[in-house]
This record gives C-alpha cells, structure tokens and sequence, in this order.
C-alpha cells in the first residue's frame, strides 16, 4: 500500500518515475517519540557550590496553595500510597508527628472512619480515597460530611486517561468547591492539564513505576518516571496546579531525583511495606525471620480480597510479595527525610521547593558500586534502592 503523496506524480515518466519509486513510503508510519525519556535508574544530581554549612539548616517542610480549592497544604512532602496494606489509619498515627501524609486506602467503611475521627481527632495528614466504581461516589460523600477535618480527597483510577474519570473529578470538584482534589494517573502534559482545568489542584502522575505493579509487563504501557514528573510538573505549574510523583521510589536518592525533577510530593507504597503500621499477613519465614505480604491493589491478592476475584475479561495488573519486616514507619520517614535534606545541600537548595531550580541531572549508566552487593547489614530491613529497579527490600515474589 502506498501513499497518497507518491499517486500524484504518476505519469511524468523518466527521472521523475524513478524518484517516484525511490520514495514510495507507507500509508502508515511509526509513530515513534525520539527523545530520550528518563528513569530514577538513568540519573543522578550534579552536586553545586552550596552556602549550607549543615543538613539541618535544610527546611523540608512544604505550603501549597493548591490552584481549585485555594486551600493550604502543609506537610513534609511524602505520602503513602493508598494501598490497603500501607494506607492505613495506624500509618496516619504514626507518622502524624512527622507531618508526612497518608493517602488512606478506598475500603475502610463509613463506620470505620466515623471512629477514626472520634478517636483521633488531631490526626489531619490523611487523604480519603475514592475510585470511580458505582457506590465510590456516595461513599466520599458520607465519609466527608461525617469527617468534616479531612478536606483531601484523593481520586486515583490505574488510567487517568478515561472520559469517565475526567467527568468524575468534574462532578467532585462541583460537589466540594474548598475540598483539595488529587487526581490520578497520568503521565503526560496535555491530560494533566485537563485534569487541572476540570478541578484538580494536584495531579498524580505514575503509569507502571510501581515496586508492585506489572501494567507495563501486561500492556507494554508506561512512561519512564523522571521524564513524567519533568514534564507533568512543568504543565502542572503553568496553571498553577501541583504534582505527586507516585511508585518507582526506592530509597531516599530515587525521591530527591523526584524533586529535582518538579515533583510537589513524592508517594510511597513499597518503601512502607513491612512496617509495623502497615497491614498484610505476617509470616515467618523458615529461618525464622519475619516477613509481611505486599501488593498490588490491581494484584490478583487485592482483587480476591476486596472484589471476590479477577473478572475473566481482564488480569491481574500487580504482584504480591513478601516484604521482611522492617520496624516503626516513622524509621522509614526519617530516614526519606534526612536523605533529602542531604540531597538539598549537595545542590545548595535551602528548602524542598529550590530543588527543581538547583538540579542538573547527568546521564548515568551504573548507579552504585556493588563490589559487596546492595545488602547493607546495618540496615538489615530497609530497602535495596539506588534507583536500580530495587523492590521493597530483598523481597521474595510468589504468587501475583
Ligand atoms: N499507577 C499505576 O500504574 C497503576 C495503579 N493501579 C492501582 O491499583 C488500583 C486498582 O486498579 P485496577 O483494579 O486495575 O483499576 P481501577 O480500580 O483503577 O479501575 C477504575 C475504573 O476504570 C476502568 N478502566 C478502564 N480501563 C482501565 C484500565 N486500562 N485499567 C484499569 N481500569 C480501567 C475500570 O473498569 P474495568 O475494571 O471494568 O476495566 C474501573 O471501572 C488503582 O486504583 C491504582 O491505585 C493499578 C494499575 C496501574
Ligand atoms: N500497576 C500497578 N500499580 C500499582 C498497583 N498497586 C499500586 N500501584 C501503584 O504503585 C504506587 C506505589 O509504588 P511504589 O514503587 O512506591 O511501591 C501506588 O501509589 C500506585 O500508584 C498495582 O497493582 N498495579
Ligand atoms: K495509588
């Protein structure tokens, strides 16, 4: 089959007929992006002459004037994911003093929240979590009139490219005018810029970068995660939106490339697997040490449990390992944190918010010296990380 552009010069004959034939191209053509897109693993930050003296002098702490509902959000810029074995109400305690946030997961009931709030009324760094499933919709709304101190409403669908989806933060953002909404996934400008216009003050952005998640192994979807958060952020910021940088981080270095590169807040799962505060089975393993399971909330484990099983026209899209157990979250926090403030005076940046300004990334092609591995005996339960594809810890993956 031949192009359109090759029939119109049919008939002048000689040299032109040759040149004709020379270039016939296809009707069709592969659509390929040529730039070289990024990943936590491809980078890391060039330090710069920096005037802090000391780690401490770095401020982490964040206020954002979100773009929709013009409230402000302060909080040290991480959250937990709102996956049903580390977006829990105990994670939310524990690390209410730490100022992090927690996406809660979308499965606790009404009564369960109402005791929430009755039994812990200070603790205010949780988002509620809502899909676009019949019934998500109605729960948000009792969840929010019976809660009136949680004003973070989290909208999170594995494709935030659907029609749908964009009607239903339309419809939530009419609904709740000074409620903050965070939107997601997407991975690209122009549909974060949609989902801003239509009511979103921050957008989640993650197609696939999960340590769980195996989206891209199912449909060969996903944008590698620097290039995404780049690129969403930049769109984000030009309307005066914000973003989330949401799965891939494996260890404190993957997160400040996440703000080097624009991120507002950097999500979790897998770095909070393992604690005390998460949920999931806890095991022992046959040399005795203790393990938890861990998830994906598109795994077949999740569906079995939440919605009694995966539906027979689609598969699983995460994984379920077991994670060693790793002690209290606020561990984990700290240790993001002290990383961070690190991060900041390798660039001179004296806040969170002057990363993306003082952050040039080289190219890499090897991240770490592994002469003795990645497994660090004084930090027997954390997590590999390096930006390598390292999962939640040494982890072992059976069943998916
Ligand atoms: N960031 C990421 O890369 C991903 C994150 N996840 C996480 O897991 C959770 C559960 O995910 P999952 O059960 O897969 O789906 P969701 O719970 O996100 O599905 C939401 C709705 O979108 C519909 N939908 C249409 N196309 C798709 C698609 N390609 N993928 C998913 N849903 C689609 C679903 O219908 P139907 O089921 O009938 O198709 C459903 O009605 C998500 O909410 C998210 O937190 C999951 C996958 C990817
Ligand atoms: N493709 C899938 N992605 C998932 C699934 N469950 C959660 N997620 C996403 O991963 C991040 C957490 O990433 P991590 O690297 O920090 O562990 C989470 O916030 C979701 O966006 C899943 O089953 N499939
Ligand atoms: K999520």
């Amino acid at each position: 089959m031949f192009n359109a552009r090759c029939a119109r010069v049919v008939g002048l004959g000689g040299a032109a007929s040759a040149w004709m034939i020379m270039s016939r191209r296809p009707a069709f053509s592969l659509r390929v992006e040529d730039d070289v897109k990024l990943d936590f693993k491809d980078v890391l930050i060039r330090p710069k002459r920096s005037t802090l003296r000391s780690r401490s002098e770095v401020s982490l702490e964040r206020a954002l004037v979100t773009r929709n509902s013009q409230r402000e959000v302060r909080c040290v810029p991480i959250v937990v994911s709102n996956m049903d074995t580390v977006g829990t109400f105990e994670m939310a305690c524990a690390l209410a003093p730490s100022g992090a946030l927690v996406a809660i997961h979308k499965h606790y009931n009404l009564d369960e929240w109402r005791e929430f709030s009755r039994l812990h009324p200070d603790v205010r760094n949780v988002m509620v979590s809502a899909g676009t499933g019949a019934g998500d919709l109605a729960k948000l709304d009792s969840i929010l009139a019976a809660c009136p101190t949680v004003t973070t409403i989290c909208l999170d669908v594995a494709n935030g490219y659907s029609e749908f989806f964009v009607e239903v933060v339309s419809a939530v953002r009419e609904k709740w005018p000074r409620h903050v909404i965070v939107a997601g996934n997407v991975v690209t400008n122009e549909m974060t810029e949609e989902l801003i216009l239509k009511g979103a003050d921050i957008v989640k952005v993650g197609i696939g970068p999960g340590s769980v998640c195996t989206t891209r192994k199912q449909t060969g979807v996903g944008y590698p995660q620097v290039s995404a958060v780049v690129e969403c952020a930049d769109a984000a910021h030009g309307l005066g939106g914000h973003v989330i940088a949401d799965g891939g981080i494996t260890c404190p270095g993957d997160a400040a490339k996440a703000f080097g590169a624009g991120a507002d807040l950097v999500m979790c799962g897998g770095m909070f697997s393992g604690t005390d505060e998460s949920a999931g089975e806890e095991r022992a393993r046959p040399d005795g040490s203790r393990v938890k399971l861990f998830y994906g909330m598109s795994s077949s484990t999740a569906m079995k449990k939440h919605v009694g099983g995966v539906a027979e026209y689609r598969s699983s899209e995460g994984k379920t390992v077991e994670v060693p157990c790793k002690g209290p979250a606020a561990d984990v926090v700290q240790d993001l944190l002290g990383g961070l403030r690190s991060a900041c005076t390798y660039v001179g940046a004296r806040s969170i918010k002057e990363m993306p300004k003082r952050t040039t990334f080289v190219r890499v092609s090897q991240q770490l010296n592994t002469f003795f591995g990645t497994h660090d005996l004084s930090k027997q339960h954390q997590a590999g990380g390096g930006g390598a594809a390292a999962g939640p810890a040494p982890a072992k993956g059976p069943a998916s």
